[in-house]
């Protein structure tokens, strides 16, 4: 009898999770206790390839499996219900329970206490843990009793919870930045994720690739890009500098650092980080390279922000001039004309391709011979094999390691972070991720050629780094 799907999928199941085990027992390295809260070291497992291929397998088989076995109609309401759930999360999060059920230890806090602590209604409350605990995301270990988890504690602003209840607005200050991004993809990219088929649906923006059609603009109901509005509203501003933060905590721990082989750099090099935000991959560069010319470049409102947090990470550095922070708008001329790498890291996608023919262009003017573009974004996998890559000129890189069949190509549900930024960038900027063929295909008409991708061990995170040269410009 022919193997069945099912039994494919448990024998990648059983041998990855052998080889996991294993791997893991030979390197003295655990594999996570979802009831711990996160700590960056519980994540070490997964910077050995093999580790970390077993648990991409082993997640990809878990949700076949499950999408098998699984009423359609419950798994079908995974996805319809998704914002049910955001709003859960969010309604949690905001009103401190994290902190509050760190602060109570494993044991956990009744309902009835968090409610006393935070003003909220605590069977409302029940009603939205347990949702989330139905997900692994808090845990109800007696009757409306609850716990962190490995997952919830993800958002935990490491503040007292006092703090965070007195004072919201400040609440993701000296946090790991994972909870403000949290928060910010549960505020305002949630309200503007309401409104993408209005988008679409309507005849004047469907096509558009305007930032002002976006369904963000159409959410706040003025035409405002999302930086203006950050003008505007301090509070979500700051908080999106701190999210820039826990978007590189998604990664594996300095990935910057093996990005792209620095070491071959002259000690003195020049990295301009363009649009750099307050500067948090300049800060493993920072770390790792002393004597690297460091450059961020952003928008001035920006570049304040970034000056208070360098001083209080790296006290002194700007003054020595090893670290600028300058403010530039990257679609004007470059100032910076002696770069040996300009960094673009998820910039690109937050603009159509016509905006970045013309981020590329002003960095094309400003590049030497011999300076290296080093753009960092998702390369968005193909849901099935992807033909276009199998060819033998392909670009070092190029192509993703694809999961055996039957699995899908690219790991399916565990592998899902490059569609969600995707999403977001549709919704916030009218912008998108991109694959490796629209990337070439984008950087040659700007005059760079792509010449190798970078990939990170075991290919967990999900950005790329695509290093590229000047080449003549295309005529016009
Ligand atoms: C998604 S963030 C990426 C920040 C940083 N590269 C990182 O990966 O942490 C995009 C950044 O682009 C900046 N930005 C937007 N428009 C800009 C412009 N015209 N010139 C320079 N920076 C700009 C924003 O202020 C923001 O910091």
């Amino acid at each position: 009898m022919p193997a069945t799907a099912l039994r494919e999928l448990l024998a990648i199941l059983s041998s990855s999770i052998d080889l996991l085990e294993s791997t893991c027992d030979a390197a003295g390295v655990a594999v996570p206790d979802l009831h711990e809260p996160f700590t960056p070291p519980s994540e070490a497992f997964r910077a050995i390839p093999a580790a970390a291929e077993a648990a991409s397998l082993i997640g990809a088989a878990a949700l076949q499996i499950e999408a098998i076995v699984t009423p359609p109609p419950v798994t079908l309401y995974r996805i319809v219900g998704g914002n049910f759930r955001s709003a859960a999360l969010r309604a949690v999060f905001e009103s401190g329970v994290t902190e509050l059920l760190r602060e109570a230890g494993p044991q956990g806090m009744h309902v009835r206490d968090i409610g006393a602590a935070n003003g909220q209604e605590p069977e409302k409350l029940a009603r939205f843990l347990r949702a989330l605990a139905t997900h692994h995301v808090y845990r109800e270990v007696a009757p409306n009793v609850f716990t962190n988890t490995r997952i919830s504690s993800l958002i935990d602003t490491g503040n007292p919870s006092k703090e965070v209840l007195a004072n919201p607005d400040k609440k993701h200050s000296g946090s790991t930045g994972m909870s403000a991004i949290a928060a910010h993809h549960l505020d305002e990219v949630f309200k503007a994720a309401a409104f993408a088929w209005e988008t679409l649906d309507d005849p004047k923006t469907r096509h558009s690739g305007e930032p002002l059609d976006s369904p963000f603009c159409r959410s706040i109901g003025k035409p405002q890009d999302l930086w203006a509005h950050y003008k505007e509203n301090k509070m979500r501003g700051e908080r999106f500098g701190i999210a820039m933060q826990g978007m590189e905590k998604m990664q594996p721990q300095d990935a910057i650092v093996t990005a792209f082989p620095w070491s071959t750099l002259p000690k003195n090099a020049k990295i301009v980080d363009v649009g750099g935000g307050i500067g948090t991959s300049c800060f493993g560069l920072a770390r790792h390279f002393p004597e690297f010319k460091l450059v961020v470049q952003d928008l001035p409102q920006v570049v304040k922000q970034a000056g208070e947090i360098w001083e209080e990470k790296f006290p002194g550095v700007v003054e020595t001039g090893r670290v600028t922070l300058q403010e530039h708008d990257f679609f004007t001329t470059q100032p910076q004309k002696d770069a040996s790498v300009f960094l673009v890291k998820q910039i690109l996608h937050d603009w159509s391709d016509p905006y970045c023919v013309k981020i590329l262009s002003q960095l094309w003017e400003a590049a030497a011979p011999d300076t290296t573009l080093l753009i960092m974004e998702s390369l968005v996998p193909l849901a099935c094999h992807d033909p276009e890559l199998d060819a033998p000129s392909a670009i070092p890189g190029a192509a993703a390691k694809e999961a055996p069949a039957p699995l899908l190509a690219n790991y399916g549900a565990t592998n899902d972070m490059s569609y969600n930024i995707d999403m977001v960038m549709f919704f916030m900027f009218n912008s998108q991720e991109r694959t490796f063929l629209h990337f070439q295909k984008l950087l040659a008409s700007a005059g760079w050629e792509i010449v190798k991708v970078h990939r990170q061990a075991g290919d967990s995170t999900f950005v790329q780094s695509i290093e590229a040269k000047k080449v003549e410009k295309p005529s016009a």
